[in-house]
């Protein structure tokens, strides 16, 4: 009903005549008959706007009236509401109930009444405060403690934007005399605690002033949360409900780091509520080592990988393939891929050929024959290239192998891996890329299977003058079709492993007896090209690939929920490590979510944004509004990626 009624032409013309009153009334005109005539001509233009309703008629009617003219800076005004409850009355009868409701509202007190000051008021009235707050079920932002010396109850810290706070009478250090009336003296803080917690409405607080209130000169301050924090669990807080859950990755603004043990702090995603405290990044790193050495092996687990090893072998022929095979071998190989291949566990290809050829009769030896040769063709240099570079099979085999063989992940990952024990919070501030400057690496990372390469591979195909994947190293001797730089960069094993060595691989692995890898300066040759690198990573190379050079957004490709997969994925085809295509079995699925889940709960502070890959075309859209975003709007970055004396 208000939106309606605020909607109408007759209210708009009404308020709009109303601002023209105020304008004259507030340049006071002298004479006045001339700026009356001024303004009737302006109001009675207005009306022409207006509707012809019989309000309106009647407005015009008393703004030519002799009367209007006589004063009208005083008529003017009960003109515009003489109009304006002819209006309500003669038509909006639930407007006039809506303001007599509202009239009725605005005259009661709401506030509860505080009660009288008490007579015993010291004489000297720099000594002692009497502090008067209404608590109305909100807490009361301040918290309090035994000082460790005198053993007074003092106030220990009050919580910014809290009721305290707003108040502007109570300071950390204020010595507690009296709480509503029961003296404090002897008392634990405990017991006031909870005298607070039992009182509802007005808290009386009588009180020494600190002498030397605290000058609050502190900056503020924005961090990333590296770890998780759920105060409700942590016994040491001084006030449960005082605290600020986070989890990593948020981004918080801190206040207040008076303290050495408790920061205050708010989420930047709601900086309108009252600040809450958090550990400080001492008392946080403390925690989280305790926390470590209580569980050695916890931090120590990495990522298993998603699908696994023990993965059946079938055999996937390229389409020229498919197509060179005569009827009969086509038949003959989907009956070899629905039955026997099946069983072919842990087989080398060539082993599996020579099995393929024992299966078939005597008379079917030309097709299996074929069969074989076309297999075994799946490597020869006959087969047109399926996959640019960035995508090649045995790169993402390589990458599945190393996730694999992650049992020590020192080896690996040091620094992720022992994410427990480095900083809690990263200190972060805004950078918006220049125009003119090199593109932020964009990295995907997700469970294998999720789609990580087909969203790469579908923004790369979308616009190739604007994105581009980084071109692999590996020390496997080139193809013949293969060109130098195209597929892979053909290195010496000596040559990769000094690139290892020197951290210019943000991350490598080994396949079939070969290593492979993607270097820092694959991606740079991209982003020096003036385009956005968009390279897939395993989440042990994150750190390495978080440089000042690289600036890197990190889109963490989520899976949707197993059911939504059943759906989405019956056409869908996962790698193994036998160089075949495999429908998605219900572990793949299973496998997948548990290793989502285990690399939020170990990355997911690195992550810029997240996208569920629910469907394909949705992810992909989304895929590419987050690359320009993180391309063209401003984000959080780590602070020492934008202070130029300190780069790492
Ligand atoms: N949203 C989706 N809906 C249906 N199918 C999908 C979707 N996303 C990906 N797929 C399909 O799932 C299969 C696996 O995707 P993809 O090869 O991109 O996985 P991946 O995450 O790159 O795995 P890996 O790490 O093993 O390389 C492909 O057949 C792909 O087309």
């Amino acid at each position: 009903m208000l939106y309606d009624l605020l909607r109408s032409r007759w209210l708009q013309a009404l308020l709009k005549i109303y601002e023209c009153l105020q304008h004259y009334l507030g340049k006071r005109p002298d004479p006045v008959m001339l700026q009356a005539r001024a303004l009737s001509r302006e109001v009675v233009e207005l009306l022409h706007e207006a509707p012809q309703s019989g309000e309106i008629k009647e407005l015009r009617r008393l703004l030519r009236s002799p009367h209007f003219k006589a004063s009208f800076l005083q008529e003017t005004e009960e003109l515009f509401l003489k109009l304006s409850w002819f209006d309500f009355l003669g038509g909006k009868k639930k407007m006039s109930a809506l303001l007599s409701a509202h009239d009725t509202v605005a005259q009661k007190d709401f506030e509860p009444t505080l009660p009288p000051l008490p007579d015993n008021i010291p004489e000297n009235e720099e000594a002692m405060r009497i502090v008067c707050l209404v608590k109305n079920n909100q807490p009361l932002g301040a918290t309090i403690k035994r000082h460790e010396i005198t053993g007074d109850i003092t106030v220990a810290r009050v919580i910014h934007g809290g009721l305290a706070d707003r108040s502007g009478l109570l300071y950390a250090g204020d010595k507690l005399v009296e709480v509503n009336g029961v003296p404090v003296e002897g008392l634990e803080p405990e017991q006031v605690i909870n005298i607070l917690a039992l009182s509802q409405g007005t808290i009386m607080f009588k009180l020494i002033p600190v002498s030397d209130r605290p000058v609050s000169n502190q900056t503020t301050l924005y961090v990333r949360a590296m770890a998780d924090y759920w105060p409700l669990q942590d016994p040491a807080i001084p006030c449960a409900d005082a605290g600020l859950p986070f989890k990593r990755g948020e981004i918080l603004q801190i206040v207040d780091q008076n303290d050495a043990l408790w920061w205050q702090a708010r989420k930047v995603s709601d900086l309108s509520a009252c600040a809450g405290l958090i550990p400080s990044n001492h008392l946080l790193k403390r925690k989280q080592r305790e926390f470590w050495w209580c569980q050695p092996f916890q931090p120590h687990l990495c990522l298993k990988s998603s699908i696994s090893s023990k993965r059946r072998m079938t055999c996937r022929l390229t389409k020229s393939v498919w197509k060179q095979l005569s009827f009969n071998a086509q038949r003959f190989y989907q009956a070899v891929i629905s039955s026997a291949a099946m069983k072919f566990t842990n087989l080398h290809l060539a082993k599996a050929s020579e099995k393929v050829e024992c299966c078939v009769a005597e008379k079917e030896a030309l097709w299996a024959k074929e069969l074989v040769a076309c297999m075994l063709g799946v490597f020869s240099s006959t087969v047109p290239l399926p996959h640019p570079a960035g995508f090649r099979r045995s790169m993402r085999l390589c990458r599945r192998k190393a996730r694999l063989n992650q049992q020590s992940c020192y080896s690996r990952c040091p620094s992720s891996c022992c994410s427990a024990l480095a900083a809690p919070y990263e200190e972060v501030v805004r950078y918006q890329r220049h125009p003119t400057d090199r593109h932020r690496l964009i990295i995907l990372v997700g469970p294998a299977g999720v789609g990580v390469n087909e969203l790469r591979r579908r923004l790369i195909t979308s616009n190739p003058r604007e994105f581009q994947s980084a071109t692999p190293h590996t020390t496997r001797v080139q193809k013949s079709y293969e060109m130098n730089g195209r597929e892979y960069h053909y290195i010496s094993k000596e040559t990769f492993e000094n690139m290892v060595y020197s951290h210019r691989m943000l991350e490598y692995g080994e396949y079939k007896g070969y290593l492979y890898g993607t270097s820092i300066d694959a991606v740079r040759t991209v982003l020096d090209a003036g385009k956005i690198c968009v390279i897939d990573l395993e989440p042990q190379g994150i750190q390495i690939a978080r440089t000042h050079e690289l600036k890197p957004y990190i889109i963490f490709i989520k899976p949707p929920s197993i059911g939504c997969m059943r759906q989405t994925r019956k056409n869908a085809r996962i790698i193994t490590d036998y160089y075949v295509n495999m429908k998605f079995k219900e572990e793949d699925l299973q496998e997948m979510e548990e290793s989502a889940k285990k690399m939020e709960a170990q990355f997911g502070q690195f992550f810029d944004h997240v996208i569920v890959n629910d469907n394909l075309q949705e992810a992909s859209a989304q895929l590419l509004s987050a690359v320009h975003r993180a391309q063209d709007e401003p984000q959080w970055v780590p602070a020492v990626w934008i202070c130029s004396d300190n780069q790492p």
